[in-house]
């Protein structure tokens, strides 16, 4: 299931991560990629032990935490700490890739499962050409640009890419977190069912059957979570 949210991060929080983005020092991106993702990688992003990069981590996070739409899609475990990105000039891009199943905490404390994989846009479509996001599909290839604060989710297990930016500069915070539910298909049940007891609730009250099936979501979850 690939998902787009928008309003994930609200424009004061976008004016200041783009104001610390001001001041950034990039460096490489192939750092933080595997071995067959590296050679296709071209792109910059903030260093791990960037000042910066620790203040909009805490930001990011704090946005992912308050919306419930991404915590209902995502089921999040952990969460490695989000990444900052930037592809720019007229040549650079992320060519096919998939992303590495596994991933360790920055201090080591944790491994993670990379099941969902997301991009938050941190500047506006109209400020570059290109950048677009291409993730595989069985239903074909999705190509994903979106507005400042919004966040696509997808599928880890997805080969995915960023065509080139051809003008201006692209500004985005990446991220790798592990569900609680591994299965992209029950992960995808689990958010349609929640979905539609949203709407249940709304025309109908808290009806004996909605509590039921409330019951039986979290019945499926306690099933299916790790
Ligand atoms: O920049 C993006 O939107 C995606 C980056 C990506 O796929 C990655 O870093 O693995
Ligand atoms: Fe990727």
């Amino acid at each position: 299931m690939l998902l787009t949210l928008p309003d994930v991060l609200l424009e004061n929080e976008l004016t200041t991560i783009r104001g610390l983005l001001k001041q950034a020092q990039w460096v490489d991106g192939r750092h933080t990629a595997g071995i067959q993702a590296a050679q296709v990688k071209n792109n910059q992003q903030l260093a791990e032990q960037d000042p910066l990069l620790a203040n909009i981590r805490g930001i990011v996070l704090q946005a992912l935490h308050r919306d419930p739409l991404f915590f209902s899609a995502v089921l999040p475990d952990k969460i490695l700490p989000p990444f900052v990105n930037r592809y720019s000039g007229d040549t650079n891009h992320y060519g096919f890739h998939v992303d590495n199943a596994m991933r360790s905490m920055p201090d080591g404390s944790a491994r993670v499962r990379a099941d969902v994989s997301a991009t938050l846009f941190l500047n506006d479509p109209d400020d570059y050409e290109g950048g677009e996001l291409v993730v595989q599909d069985v239903f074909g290839d999705q190509r994903v640009k979106l507005k400042a604060g919004a966040i696509v989710i997808y599928p880890s297990s997805s080969v995915h890419a960023v065509t080139p930016v051809t003008r201006g500069e692209r500004l985005a915070s990446f991220m790798f977190i592990q569900s609680m539910v591994r299965d992209a298909a029950h992960r995808r049940m689990l958010f349609e069912m929640d979905m539609a007891l949203v709407r249940l609730r709304q025309q109908h009250g808290e009806t004996p059957e909605v509590v039921q099936l409330t019951g039986i979501y979290h019945n499926l979850l306690r099933q299916w979570a790790l």
